[in-house]
């Protein structure tokens, strides 16, 4: 990918569908006759020209702005041309044909903001912020994105890396001089200097971590036996009827999903048919259903009818959870009954919304989500594993400190690497690949 000929690209640049205004947008090492072949004009770089585009004969698809960005000034890098015309999917469907006639191929999704990347307009976390802010389901989550595009995030990895560059330097140079070497390290504080990259190495993780929840929330299942009130708690934390509330017990028979914000923070619910013995088919395919659900979530809420309280069906339901499943016992319907409370467990009426902010705030402390950071970034499971594979190398190398110097060299050197590896300093083509086909065509 990294390597593919710069040919032109063209895409329509605005969601599928009618809108007010679309755009089609074209990227390309040399654009200069493009404006004048598809609107008879010959435009000042950077100024908005009001059109009529045309097409092979001279017959007028649509009248619009045109816009020309020479590179290197551009989104791209590239000279960059913008065609926003009326925002029907025929005429930008028109529009678009016109571009390929002219020379130009579909883009591939993601591949403006690559080329962006290549031609160093944004580094790696700045383009795959550019997708987290499009998908961003809250407005913590926009504003965190928004920290990581404007390049905050990259500044602070790059701010460590500079760290470790030095210090590698450093212990590099007193690999050539063995006998004063650890007094030379000392006295260069090499060993303070590791301790604190590390350390602001734990806080970077912290806020990444914060940002990570921002983007992928965690997913709850709702498991208890048949009645006990999951989908009327489903219908009341997502404020509307998404899941079909009645006495008949087995009611759902399929997984219901969906998602709702606490803070900012996506919560995936999953309500579940309720767990029982049965003969009825249909059931016991939604109860193997449930079972699924249950082994993809983060975090599952037992309910059972407060009335009843934990009875030997839970005991059973309980034995056969997978251990390492957090899991709390949710006691609904106090409405009705409200046995003595015992601490750990949670009290709701999903009938009345009784408990509900208590149970909000719950799942977000279960989640990890600390209300008090003000500078969270919107990472990803990448950036995350690369942060936690630094630290790792970083205890090793105060772990080794000056017992042997190549050990410690050799951790620095590691660590190094993965830091960088989220500005995307030495990454593979496959991993481009893999971050840039996940964007949306024309981004
Ligand atoms: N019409 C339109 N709106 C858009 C975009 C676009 O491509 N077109 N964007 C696309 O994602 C976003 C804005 N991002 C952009 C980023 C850089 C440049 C750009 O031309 N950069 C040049 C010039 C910088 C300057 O003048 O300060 C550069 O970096 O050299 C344009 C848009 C959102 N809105
Ligand atoms: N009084 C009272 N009734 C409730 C409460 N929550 C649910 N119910 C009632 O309990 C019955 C079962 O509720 P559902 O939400 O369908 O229970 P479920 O656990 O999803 O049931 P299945 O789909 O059979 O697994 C309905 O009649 C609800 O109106 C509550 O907090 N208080």
């Amino acid at each position: 990918m990294q390597n593919a000929k710069r040919d032109v690209i063209a895409a329509i640049a605005t969601a599928p569908g009618r809108g007010g205004v679309g755009i089609v947008r074209i990227s390309g090492a040399n654009l200069s006759t493009f404006p004048f072949q598809i609107s008879g004009i010959n435009p000042i770089p950077r100024h908005a020209h009001f059109v009529k585009f045309l097409d092979d004969t001279g017959e007028i698809i649509d009248e619009g702005i045109l816009l020309y960005f020479p590179g290197p000034h551009s989104f791209t890098g590239e000279d960059v041309i913008e065609l926003q015309g009326h925002g029907g999917p025929i005429v930008l469907n028109m529009l678009l044909v016109r571009c390929l006639q002219l020379g130009a191929r579909l883009a591939e999704p993601g591949e403006f903001t690559l080329r962006a990347y290549l031609n160093d307009k944004l580094d790696l976390a700045q383009a795959e912020s550019v997708a987290d802010l499009i998908d961003a389901s809250s407005e913590q989550a926009v504003k965190s994105a928004m920290r990581s595009l404007t390049g905050e995030f990259s500044n602070q990895i790059e701010i460590l890396v500079a760290g470790l560059i030095d210090l590698r330097m450093l212990v590099e140079a007193t690999l050539d001089f063995p006998e004063e070497e650890i007094e030379f390290l000392q006295s260069a504080k090499a060993f303070d200097r590791l301790a604190n990259i590390c350390q602001q190495v734990s806080q970077v993780e912290q806020s990444a971590k914060q940002g990570s929840l921002l983007r992928d929330g965690i997913s709850v299942v709702l498991i208890g036996q048949p009645n006990v009130g999951k989908s009327s708690l489903l219908n009341r934390l997502a404020g509307e009827e998404v899941a079909i509330v009645s006495a008949v017990a087995g009611t759902t028979r399929d997984t219901v999903r969906e998602t709702i914000q606490i803070n900012g923070v996506p919560i995936h619910i999953v309500d579940t048919a309720g767990l029982r013995d049965t003969e009825d088919e249909v059931e016991l395919i939604g109860i193997q259903r449930t079972w699924r659900a249950i082994e993809q979530a983060s975090l599952a809420l037992l309910l059972v009818d407060a009335k009843h309280g934990v009875t030997s069906v839970e005991d059973t339901i309980i034995a056969k959870l997978p251990a390492n499943l957090p899991l709390y016992t949710l006691h609904n319907k106090i409405d009705l009954e409200c046995p003595e409370k015992l601490a750990g467990d949670i009290y709701v009426s999903a009938k009345l919304g009784t408990g509900i902010a208590e149970l909000k705030s719950l799942l977000l402390s279960v989640a990890g989500w600390q209300t008090e950071m003000s500078s969270v970034f919107l990472a990803r499971e990448r950036h995350l594993n690369a942060i936690r594979l630094a630290k790792h190398h970083l205890e090793c190398a105060i772990e080794v400190q000056a017992n042997s110097l190549e050990l410690l060299a050799e951790d620095l050197r590691l660590a190094q690497f993965a830091l960088a590896s989220i500005s995307g300093g030495f990454s593979a083509d496959d991993l481009l690949g893999e971050i840039f086909s996940r964007f949306c065509i024309g981004k």
